[in-house]
């Protein structure tokens, strides 16, 4: 293959798309000079010798893997602190390097560093008195302790109020006694507890004057900070007063509680951590639907016409409707996740002054955003797997790996079911405020508005179908609240009643988020599309329409039993369907050329920018140790005897 050459295929399909994909870098970036930022700071770490992947970690060992893992997070930490000595690196910097997709390029093999700054740091920011932060941050910041976030237990992952490891104040000697005293409590799946950190957050209950106050976040120390060996004991560890994170709820010396404003602030980094998993569940989704929609720009297979010679498999219609709306899913959850991030930062900026009445409505829609963006961002990636064959089986692919991070998204941070029971119990009290006439919060405020009309007849516009998607949440909502109460009425207790109907609960939860992603990127496709060039426009556009009708088909069953649609009316929405396949078609590689993902970050033979597939294919495989010798040594250790043996 000579250097720098362009496959044909893509070379054609950049020719015909309608706008220039630098105008839609530019607009993900936030501006020509954010791209160019973002690019030397890519540049600055993926050049870098010590750090370019030399052969794939597949091939080492369990062991080398975690030792080359640490190595190479050592040398990013270094070079963000260069970064930083020139006044560049930020939070986002860290989180862009050390968790996003930059930081998972660079850490194939996880990020032992990733707790450290992903919740440890901010757990220390959220939950710390200032004097606190200010004791730990800056040691933090400059990798002086490096911690994790040590809650889950053997025992307990979701039923935080269960967790069985104990925290006692001893007066006399001003100090916690932490004890982990059963199996089940012992700390379990806390990133870096078993190698990496010397210090944890580790979240206990608290016990003062004999009363347990509940769980609360406490600094522990778990190796020496000069021979990294375990500190003594791992039951009965003792750990002055001021360790405990005394942001909301306190012990004063002498042993008396101070409650907090909300038992609730405890969870804050939680809330965190799902909001910012929206964003990188979409990053990741952007990734596979980029090495997808290129390789099916490349890969020729079967005919359409017996006459024509092999197509390109994107001409497939049913290859479009695997690859397309992840596109559009991409947008949508990238949108919904910065709506979400500023509401986070609203929130928060309001608790500081003790102002409440936001947080039970960011928690809801944290939890059911988490939930939908994750499960949604790991269906569409084994779909692109899917799409590309044999070849996407591959590790080289990059898809089986990309998969496996985000499906772990679906668990960690509250898992998925547990989350979307969280936003039940929001929406079935709204339900019930909107029964009462009682005033209702901005995120479901369509409740009002869709009990008063009858829903309107068919028009092929994004506003149509973000009210039918509203009256497909109402109506499950409704469902489920008369579902559950009917249970009550009949002599069942509430508890059993909300377990009975907790199938239609999630189903409402998901209703109501699809909801609230397909109206927040139809606003933010809105807001955006008089400020970029009619062709962009006109594509982001299409691709708003096509998650729109994708998603509300994907609901047929919903639609019909909650609104006055008619046959005649699905499909109309089909052939709006198949329009938007055919009008993003020619732009598809244009698309994701403009996510403009570095080579070394989509790390897949499948999706290079230059296209040529086969030649990185053969190029990896002959990576491979086994490949390096024409006879392994197994054939006559093993197989040659047994051979033998027959003859
Ligand atoms: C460098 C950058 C890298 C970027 C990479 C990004 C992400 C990767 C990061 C981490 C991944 C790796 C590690 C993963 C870490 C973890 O998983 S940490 C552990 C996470 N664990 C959980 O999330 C546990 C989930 N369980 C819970 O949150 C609670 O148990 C649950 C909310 C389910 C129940 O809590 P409980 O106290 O029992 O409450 P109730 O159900 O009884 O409800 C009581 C009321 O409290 C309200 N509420 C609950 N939670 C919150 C909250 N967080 N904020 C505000 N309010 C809350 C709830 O709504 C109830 O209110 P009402 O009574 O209904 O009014
Ligand atoms: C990759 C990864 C990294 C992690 N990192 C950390 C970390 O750094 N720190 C940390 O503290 N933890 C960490 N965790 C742990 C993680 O937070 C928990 O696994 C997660 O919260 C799920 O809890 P669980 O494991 O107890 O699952 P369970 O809750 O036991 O889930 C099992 C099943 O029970 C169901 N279930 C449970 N409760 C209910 C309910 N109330 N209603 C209906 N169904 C229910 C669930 O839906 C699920 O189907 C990590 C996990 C993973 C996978």
């Amino acid at each position: 293959m000579p250097a720098n050459t362009m496959n044909e295929d893509l070379k054609r399909e950049r020719q015909r798309c309608s706008f220039d994909p630098k105008e839609l870098t530019y607009l993900l970036d936030g501006g020509e000079e954010k791209t160019e930022e973002r690019r030397q700071r890519e540049k600055f770490f993926l050049d870098d010798p010590e750090l370019s992947e030399t052969a794939p970690s597949d091939y080492l060992s369990h062991k080398e893997k975690y030792e080359h893992a640490v190595k190479k997070a050592c040398i990013v930490f270094k070079k963000v602190q260069q970064l930083q000595a020139q006044g560049k690196a930020g939070m986002q910097n860290f989180r862009e390097v050390l968790g996003g997709q930059l930081g998972s390029a660079i850490l194939r093999d996880g990020n032992p560093l990733g707790l450290h700054y992903v919740m440890f740091i901010p757990t220390i920011m959220g939950q710390g008195t200032i004097e606190q932060q200010a004791e730990w941050i800056s040691k933090a910041w400059n990798l002086e302790i490096i911690g994790t976030y040590a809650q889950t237990e053997l025992g307990h992952g979701t039923f935080i109020r269960g967790l069985e490891t104990t925290a006692t104040y001893d007066p006399a000697t001003e100090e916690f006694v932490l004890n982990s005293p059963t199996l089940t409590s012992y700390k379990w799946w806390p990133g870096g507890l078993g190698h990496t950190a010397n210090y944890a957050v580790v979240v206990a209950q608290l016990y003062s004057q004999g009363i347990c106050h509940g769980i609360h976040p406490f600094i522990v120390q778990l190796r020496d900070e000069e021979t990294h060996l375990p500190m003594p004991g791992f039951e009965n560890v003792r750990i002055p007063w001021n360790y405990m994170l005394m942001k909301n709820g306190k012990v004063l010396k002498d042993g008396s509680y101070v409650k907090s404003p909300s038992s609730k602030l405890t969870y804050g980094t939680m809330i965190f951590v799902r909001v910012v998993i929206v964003q990188d569940a979409a990053n990741y989704l952007r990734k596979a639907v980029t090495i997808a929609t290129r390789y099916s720009a490349v890969r020729h297979q079967s005919h359409i016409k017996e006459s024509a010679p092999e197509p390109q498999i994107l001409d497939f219609v049913t290859q479009q409707h695997k690859l397309f709306p992840q596109l559009a899913t991409y947008f949508a959850l990238h949108y919904s996740g910065a709506w979400l991030w500023d509401m986070y930062n609203n929130v928060t900026s309001e608790l500081e002054s003790g102002e409440l009445d936001r947080l039970p409505e960011l928690h809801a829609l944290a939890c059911c955003l988490k939930a939908v963006s994750a499960a949604d961002a790991a269906q569409g990636i084994e779909t692109c797997r899917l799409a590309c064959g044999g070849h996407g089986y591959m590790s080289c692919s990059s898809l089986p790996i990309t998969y496996g991070l985000v499906t772990a998204m679906v668990t960690y941070e509250g898992e998925n079911t547990v989350l979307l029971l969280q936003t039940a119990r929001y929406l079935m009290k709204a339900w019930q405020n909107c029964l009462d006439g009682q005033p209702l919060t901005p995120s479901v405020q369509y409740l009002n508005s869709v009990r008063r009309s009858f829903g309107g007849v068919y028009h092929k516009s994004v506003p149509w179908i973000i009210a039918s998607m509203q009256r497909i949440a109402a109506g499950k909502i409704e469902t489920a609240h008369r579902h559950m109460n009917d249970k009550i009425k009949r002599g069942v207790n509430s508890e059993d009643a909300w377990n009975e109907t907790s199938i239609e609960l999630v189903a409402a939860s998901e209703a109501h988020c699809k909801a609230f992603i397909v109206e927040t990127y139809y606003n933010s496709v809105q807001q955006i599309v008089p400020s970029v060039s009619q062709q962009l426009g006109k594509a982001l556009t299409e691709l708003c329409e096509l998650y729109a009708v994708n998603t509300l088909l994907k609901n047929i069953g919903d639609l019909l039993r909650y609104s006055n649609v008619t046959t005649g009316d699905l499909e109309n929405l089909q052939r709006w369907l198949e329009e938007l396949l055919a009008a993003i078609r020619p732009n598809a590689v244009g698309i994701v050329d403009g996510f403009d993902i570095n080579d070394a970050i989509i790390a897949s033979p499948l999706g290079a920018y230059d296209g040529n597939v086969y030649e990185r294919l053969f190029a990896e495989v002959s990576k491979s140790p086994l490949n390096a010798k024409p006879v392994n040594e197994s054939f006559h250790k093993y197989l040659k005897p047994l051979l033998k043996s027959k003859m």
